[in-house]
């Protein structure tokens, strides 16, 4: 009989990878033999079946009442003014490690999740096609838009196959390595804006720059994901602060992100009635569209004008281009929305971790002086292969410091979790970001130690401990998601962070001469909670 199910999985798998077969390797990677006969495979003789039949039936599980899910968020409430990292931790200390949410006013119910082991289970048997519930209020403002525009797609907010088939278009754009090359220069000219604009606003006298230095960072995010989405470099960092579109778009990027919780979750009658929020996300999303429109028309005039030689390719937005205009502006809008506040809150990260610990700073400083000993020296492609310190850097700042409260999946099969019966196409929220900080799995769990994520022979601290990662179980610790649904903006995000932290270093000592208590809040995702006050001191 398993090897009924076994069969019939394989075949399911083999038929979409012709499909797909791009993803191919992915599925090998990802889909480990141990869950993927789970889907749906309750035989007699089964592990699972055993284990299913073992546990504990789904509605035993400790929850939160719908009464209680809608008294505490209405006004008075005690649910009314946390973030949702807050309100999942309240929830936590009364029901433990696996809770369910009530879903309210038509949102399905949730399960809540603490344990490693079950963030692993629900990644691992998520399927080929993973669903991520929580943006319903992106899909239902684009499914209702009077002019149609979304009417084939959804783009990157949308579910099942029409997600995946959308995904399996862009992702060789911006996420093979040998594209790099096409935002490696426009990210670097960004960057370079960002060292003249520190040492244009620093303070004189103590070099240390304004409180409100977040909104540099902001700037830099921006200005680095409209280079690639839009092709066109705002210059809202230095060259054109006051440029209204640029801010409008800034603005409403951030509007728009508060309101998928406030939509997502909360309870909101927005599908029955236009709710204020919905009415402020809307108007946002409105502007978003018109002015990425406006844009991504702009760019395909002036490839019209001049178009590209054979062989020839000049930019992300013009490979896009290529596969058509809707997909380029779909694509523009959901970069946009996903990429500005989560890059410069890990930006602000990992700047607080190399300014509080000058040893690693030192450290880094080496490394990229032998690879590139001259500070004027560009970075590339090639240069940039052989920098292993650099990249744990930014893995260790994002340990300490998640940008998101965790993830979300339905769950693609039924499963057992912690105990629990959680049937297939659960929303399951994967409450992960203080796993990372606890002793039991990252030993010295508060220290910055980049050599965590070194080759064995490397990851030793200063004092001699071991400090590896490598044992650790990874799923604690994904700050770009998992599988074939994973950040699509992972490598430009990734390049964005070591060029910033790269230049930085090599031109500046930086200091952080603060207290770093209570450094970030979370919502969503974590913003920087206290002024940024960098020290930056030139370098030789
Ligand atoms: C440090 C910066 C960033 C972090 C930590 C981050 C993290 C994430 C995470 C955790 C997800 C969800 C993945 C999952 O469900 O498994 C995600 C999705 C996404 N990210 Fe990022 N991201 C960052 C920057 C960016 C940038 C710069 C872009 C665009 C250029 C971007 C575009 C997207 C998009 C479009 C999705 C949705 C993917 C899909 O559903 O198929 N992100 N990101």
């Amino acid at each position: 009989m398993s090897t009924f199910w076994n069969s019939r999985v394989a075949g399911t798998v083999v038929t979409r990878l012709r499909l797909f077969s791009g993803e191919q390797q992915q599925l090998q990677k990802y889909q480990c033999a141990k869950y993927s006969t789970v889907s749906n495979a309750k035989t007699e003789n089964s592990v699972f079946d055993l284990e299913w039949q073992q546990a504990l039936p789904y509605k035993s599980m400790p929850k939160l009442s719908r009464y209680q899910m809608l008294r505490g968020f209405l006004k008075g409430g005690e649910f009314v003014d946390l973030s949702l990292n807050d309100f999942l931790f309240k929830c936590r200390e009364r029901f433990g490690d696996i809770y369910r949410m009530p879903g309210v006013i038509g949102q399905p119910d949730s399960v809540v999740l603490f344990n490693v082991n079950d963030f692993e289970k629900v990644y691992r048997t998520e399927g080929i096609w993973p669903n991520r519930p929580g943006t319903d209020a992106v899909r239902y403002y684009r499914e209702n838009r009077k002019d149609g525009f979304f009417a084939e797609t959804l783009g990157l907010n949308d579910n099942g196959e029409k997600w995946a088939k959308f995904r399996h278009v862009v992702n060789p754009v911006l996420m093979q390595p040998k594209n790099a090359k096409l935002y490696l220069d426009p990210l670097q000219k960004v960057n370079l804006e960002f060292i003249e604009r520190i040492r244009e606003i620093r303070d004189p006298l103590t070099l240390e720059v304004p409180e409100n230095f977040l909104e540099d960072i902001n700037h830099l995010a921006f200005d680095s994901v409209a280079v690639v989405a839009l092709d066109h470099e705002f210059g809202l960092l230095r060259r054109n602060p006051d440029c209204a579109e640029a801010k409008v778009l800034c603005e409403h990027m951030s509007a728009f992100l508060k309101s998928i919780y406030d939509l997502g979750i909360k309870p909101s009658f927005y599908k029955y009635i236009q709710t204020p929020t919905y009415k402020r996300f809307a108007k946002s999303m409105d502007l978003m569209f018109d002015v990425t429109n406006r844009y991504v028309n702009a760019a395909l005039e002036r490839l019209e004008k001049n178009p590209s030689k054979e062989g020839e390719e000049r930019s992300v937005l013009e490979k896009l281009l290529k596969i058509n205009r809707k997909t380029a502006i779909v694509m523009a809008i959901d970069m946009l929305t996903a990429a500005v506040d989560g890059s410069s809150s890990a930006l602000a990260a990992v700047l607080l971790c190399i300014a509080r610990n000058p040893t690693k700073q030192q450290k880094l400083r080496e490394e990229l002086l032998a690879v590139l000993p001259n500070k004027h020296e560009r970075f590339t492609v090639e240069n940039m292969k052989n920098l292993p310190y650099l990249r744990a850097c930014i893995k260790e700042a994002l340990r300490i410091y998640p940008l998101a409260f965790g993830n979300v999946r339905e769950t693609g099969a039924d499963l057992v979790l912690s105990g629990y019966r959680v049937p297939k196409g659960t929303s399951a929220l994967i409450s992960s970001n203080m796993l990372p900080n606890e002793a039991l799995f990252f030993p010295r769990p508060r220290e910055f130690i980049p050599e965590r994520w070194l080759r064995k022979s490397d990851a030793v601290s200063a004092d001699g401990e071991r400090v590896l990662a490598e044992n650790v179980n990874k799923f604690i610790n994904l700050p770009f998601g998992f599988g074939p649904r994973s950040c699509v903006g992972r490598r430009i995000a990734e390049l964005e962070m070591e060029l910033t932290l790269g230049n930085l270093v090599r031109n500046f000592e930086i200091e952080f001469n603060h207290s770093t208590k209570n450094a970030f809040k979370y919502h969503l995702i974590s913003a920087p909670a206290i002024p940024l006050k960098f020290k930056f001191v030139d370098l030789k």
